[in-house]
């Protein structure tokens, strides 16, 4: 091939993805978007067809905000659908915006959102499908704990923790995501983890004239100053990233900690073996072969330091990251001093007139309940609220504490 022959071709080649010339090239650029942003809206029929009409052999499970279903679209990309229950009564443009904006969350440990369907009354949102099941079958759930070896659990921890930075810090807002658990990050193929159920009370905003069940955290996980005083902020998501690490390393659950040690929960038992200078004493005997102890233990002290009661001493996810790539003993980390306690105390259920006066008050924007039917805690904020990394709210609150 000739030199300006093979210009050519590369000329051809990149002409559909890129128009240089200034007026055509912003025209083309402008369609391209437009584009884009159209095929984030998907066809009712065309989910139809992907899932065999929501197929119930299609079903990969339930959560709190409805069904989700595998589908697989006609040019093979296999997806994940997940058809919103009715119990918001957000309007459609208001939904389709906030999906819009999502879909534009891009990160290799972030679920990606491919686009959103609305079909009369349904709406549906439509992930790209993560292969692998979710991180607490496999530690929890299952006895191929064994698969999950030091090195995975390390990957898993700092992918997690990389996710999260990019939903704080770097995506176009903060996004808190308010229910990182175990549940809710997905592995893929090769096992890499993938943060999913991200900006859902953006998608979904309370209701207020509806007692609803849909979950925005769980028991457990949730940082104290949230549960007792509705302080949101994204030290709420670095505590729950912290309760995370430590059941990564135990393979115990902090929700229903049952070990026959002088300890309340994981994070307490962790703490007090942290102190004696025992910390390894937590790993989980499944690690045995594969682990660092050295790297174990920076773990356990990273988990620690993410989870103490005063949000204001647990790092951001920035300095997280930061830790987790450093060879273990290259730096002094701070000491942790003791961990929040995880208010499972909200199990007593509050009575929906006392959930009215506070959402009441406070203008529409906030509201909080317990579903006394499941282990998890509803909490939600206005999207503003969950866009400004500022967002703080501080309220009396009126049930028991
Ligand atoms: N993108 C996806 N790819 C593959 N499976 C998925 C995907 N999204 C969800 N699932 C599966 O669908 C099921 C339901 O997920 P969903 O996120 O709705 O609920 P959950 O995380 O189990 O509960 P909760 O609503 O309390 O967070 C889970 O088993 C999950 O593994």
């Amino acid at each position: 091939m000739t030199m300006s022959k093979s210009k050519n071709f590369l000329h051809n080649l990149i002409k559909p993805f890129k128009l240089n010339s200034s007026r055509e090239g912003q025209h083309g650029e402008d369609l391209e978007r437009i584009a884009a942003q159209e095929q984030k809206q998907f066809p009712f029929e065309t989910l139809v067809h992907a899932t065999k009409d929501f197929h119930p052999t299609h079903k990969l499970g339930e959560g709190g905000f409805g069904p989700v279903y595998k589908g697989k679209l006609s040019d093979g990309r296999e997806i994940a659908v997940k058809k919103l229950s009715h119990s918001s009564s957000q309007g459609k443009k208001e939904f389709m915006n906030e999906a819009k904006l999502l879909s534009r969350v891009q990160h290799r440990n972030v679920v990606t959102l491919l686009g959103y369907c609305v079909h009369g009354m349904e709406k549906l949102l439509v992930y790209e499908y993560v292969a692998n099941e979710s991180l607490d079958k496999l530690l929890f759930r299952s006895n191929k704990q064994e698969e999950l070896d030091w090195k995975r659990r390390y990957d898993i921890i700092s992918g997690i923790a990389r996710g999260l930075l990019y939903l704080h810090e770097d995506s176009h807002n903060c996004i808190i995501h308010r229910d990182i658990k175990a549940s809710n990050i997905l592995l893929d193929d090769k096992w890499v983890p993938k943060i999913a159920d991200f900006g859902m009370a953006r998608l979904f905003p309370e209701d207020q004239t509806h007692v609803n069940t849909r979950v925005a955290g769980t028991n457990g996980y949730m940082a104290p100053e949230y549960i007792m005083h509705g302080h949101l902020s994204v030290k709420a998501d670095v505590f729950s990233f912290g309760v995370l690490v430590l059941e990564l390393i135990s393979g115990q659950r902090n929700s229903n900690f049952c070990l026959n040690v002088d300890a309340h929960n994981l994070l307490d038992w962790a703490y007090k073996q942290y102190k004696k200078g025992k910390s390894l004493e937590i790993m989980d005997t499944a690690l045995a072969a594969s682990a660092l102890p050295d790297q174990v233990a920076m773990c356990i002290q990273i988990g620690l330091l993410c989870t103490q009661g005063d949000p204001d001493l647990r790092p951001k996810m920035h300095r997280v990251v930061v830790m987790l790539s450093k060879k273990p003993g290259s730096s002094t980390l701070e000491e942790p001093t003791r961990p929040g306690v995880p208010g499972s105390r909200y199990r007593k259920a509050r009575r929906p007139s006392a959930l009215s006066s506070v959402a009441g008050s406070s203008g529409g924007s906030d509201s909080r309940t317990f579903d006394s039917s499941s282990s998890t805690l509803t909490a939600t904020a206005s999207s503003s609220a969950l866009t400004n990394p500022k967002f703080d709210t501080h309220r009396e609150h009126t049930a028991e504490s």
